[in-house]
């Protein structure tokens, strides 16, 4: 097998078309360290399973659905512990920061990485950075124990805070140096494992011997190549609450409207997971498809027709639909230099309630709901706070085994060590040509607002994406449902 230059992507190939995107390793440029027996093979509670180290050459592949000649495709080093370490317990130094916006899960994943290196590796300091990245050199540390992180996973939001903005990647690097820190658990969305990468890039310019791991969470799931990102889960559960109150005072007046704006900057993967599950929307409106108001075919008639069928309609809008509709544009943007989106919910309210009762002249009672932070601000649910945990232990035997520069997440169920690149290179968003979304407009019976010829043009550009390999059809499926977990 032949390993490329460890500046680049590590990209090893092997026969009939195996090709693995490998991440870095101290070792690429600190030759020489010395390894440590693990410890874990004299701990009582896992000393009993079978086989329980990964062996160093187990890879996880991109693609499963596979034909009889198709080549073996893209895989990643899988993730667990390893028979060697590279770090004796007593001499990690961890630190943990949250960065970007808020997601259920993060006190979970903050206590399980604590607990985690304490339990199974015997290591004692552990600091929390807060505030986000600045806080490296803005503010105080806080140290982490299995006392002090015992119940936190029952709390909404991080202890550790977090924040976004411009952060100075120099002085990041410094104070880890300053500190003695060796290992660096990022946790947060697209932003901050790019973030996490630069951090990265700068520790080994400097030649340190310090582990930089990301954890990547976002509710809006927009995170590629892994199954789903943490906290997910939670927030559509949660975002159930707010649609059957749009339904209840839908059903509860004449000609009742209700409609819920849900959270999903570029990725409507939440508004579509909600209303798969609760199957009283009439309607799902999310970024990725295009949609229009007036005319045949259109929003408008389609709200009149359910009305006249139903007697109510409930609607469900992701926050960065329809925002070419908007007639100003506004070219704001957040600390990060996300851009700052229109309030599409209640434009949108409001110029239904004006077609309905100036042009129809019909009498509607319209409810607009918009639970904006109430779906993030919770914490995770009994799944995710277990996916959780396979996270942060992922993370914990990948530093330990002296990988660096990876972000981890389950890819087709099982977790695995994913260059950064590869998280932070483009946004998962919903593939409308794809079976999850057919299914949605099944569910709901909605206009899918596309023209025919729109739709294949779509279809062909995205099966010429898929066989130049980026995998697009099937991306939809977020598949660690409750019934299945992934697996470790
Ligand atoms: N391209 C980038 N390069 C380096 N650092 C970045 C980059 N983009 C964002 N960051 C840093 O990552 C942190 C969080 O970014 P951001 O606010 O975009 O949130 P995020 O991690 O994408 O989470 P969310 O999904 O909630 O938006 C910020 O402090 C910012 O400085
Ligand atoms: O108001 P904030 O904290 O900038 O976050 C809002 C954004 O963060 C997200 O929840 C992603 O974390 C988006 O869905 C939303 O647009
Ligand atoms: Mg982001």
């Amino acid at each position: 097998m032949a390993i490329s230059n460890n500046r680049e992507p590590k990209i090893a190939t092997g026969p009939c078309g195996y090709v693995l995107e490998d991440v870095p390793h101290l070792v690429d440029y600190i030759p020489d360290l010395p390894t440590y027996p693990n410890p874990l093979q004299d701990n009582p509670s896992y000393s009993v399973v079978k086989q329980y180290f990964v062996n160093v050459d187990d890879t996880v592949a991109q693609k499963i659905v596979v034909h009889k000649d198709s080549p073996r495709g893209t895989h990643f080093r899988r993730s667990g512990p390893r028979q060697k370490v590279y770090f004796e317990s007593n001499e990690v130094h961890a630190c943990i920061v949250t960065c970007g916006g808020l997601c259920p899960g993060l006190n979970t994943v903050i206590r399980e990485i604590v607990c985690g290196l304490n339990h199974m590796y015997g290591v004692k300091r552990i600091l929390g950075i807060e505030g986000g990245y600045r806080g490296f050199y803005a503010r105080n540390t806080i140290p982490l124990t299995p006392k002090v992180v015992n119940d936190i996973h029952k709390r909404g939001g991080t202890i550790l805070r977090t924040s976004r903005g411009r952060h100075d990647t120099s002085k990041i690097v410094d104070s880890i140096q300053d500190r003695g820190i060796n290992q660096i658990y990022v946790l947060g969305g697209d932003g901050t494992q790019k973030g996490a990468s630069v951090i990265f890039e700068e520790v080994r310019r400097r030649g340190l011997k310090v582990v930089v791991a990301g954890i990547p969470n976002t509710i809006d799931n927009d995170i590629p190549v892994i199954d789903r990102s943490f906290g997910f889960d939670t927030a559509v559960e949660e975002a159930q609450r707010a649609i059957n109150a749009a339904h209840v005072e839908a059903e509860g007046f004449e000609n009742g409207i209700g409609f819920v704006k849900l959270m999903g900057r570029y990725s409507g993967f939440i508004a579509m997971y909600a209303t798969l599950a609760s199957r009283d929307v009439d309607c799902c409106l999310i970024p990725e498809s295009p949609f229009y108001l007036e005319g045949p075919g259109g929003l408008y008639e389609y709200i009149e027709r359910r009305l006249k069928e139903n007697g109510h309609v409930v609607i469900v809008i992701a926050e960065g639909a329809g925002q070419e509709l908007l007639s100003e544009g506004m070219n704001q943007q957040d600390a990060s230099g996300n851009k700052l989106l229109q309030d599409v919910g209640l434009w949108l309210s409001q110029n239904i309630k004006d077609h309905f009762s100036k042009q129809r002249k019909m009498t509607i009672n319209l409810k607009y709901i918009d639970p904006t932070y109430m779906i993030r601000a919770i914490p995770s649910n009994a799944s995710d706070n277990v996916y959780c945990t396979l996270l942060a232990h992922s993370a914990i035997h990948g530093a330990m085994a002296g990988y660096t520069g990876f972000a981890v997440g389950p890819v087709n169920g099982r977790h695995a060590y994913i260059p950064f690149h590869r998280v932070t290179e483009r946004l998962n968003r919903v593939v409308i040509t794809d079976r999850m979304w057919a299914r949605l407009l099944s569910s709901t019976n909605q206009p899918s607002f596309w023209d025919l010829n729109k739709v294949e043009a779509k279809k062909k550009e995205e099966t010429k994406e898929e066989t130049e390999g980026q995998l697009i059809v099937g991306e939809n499926h977020t598949e660690a449902t409750s019934a299945s977990r992934p697996k470790e």
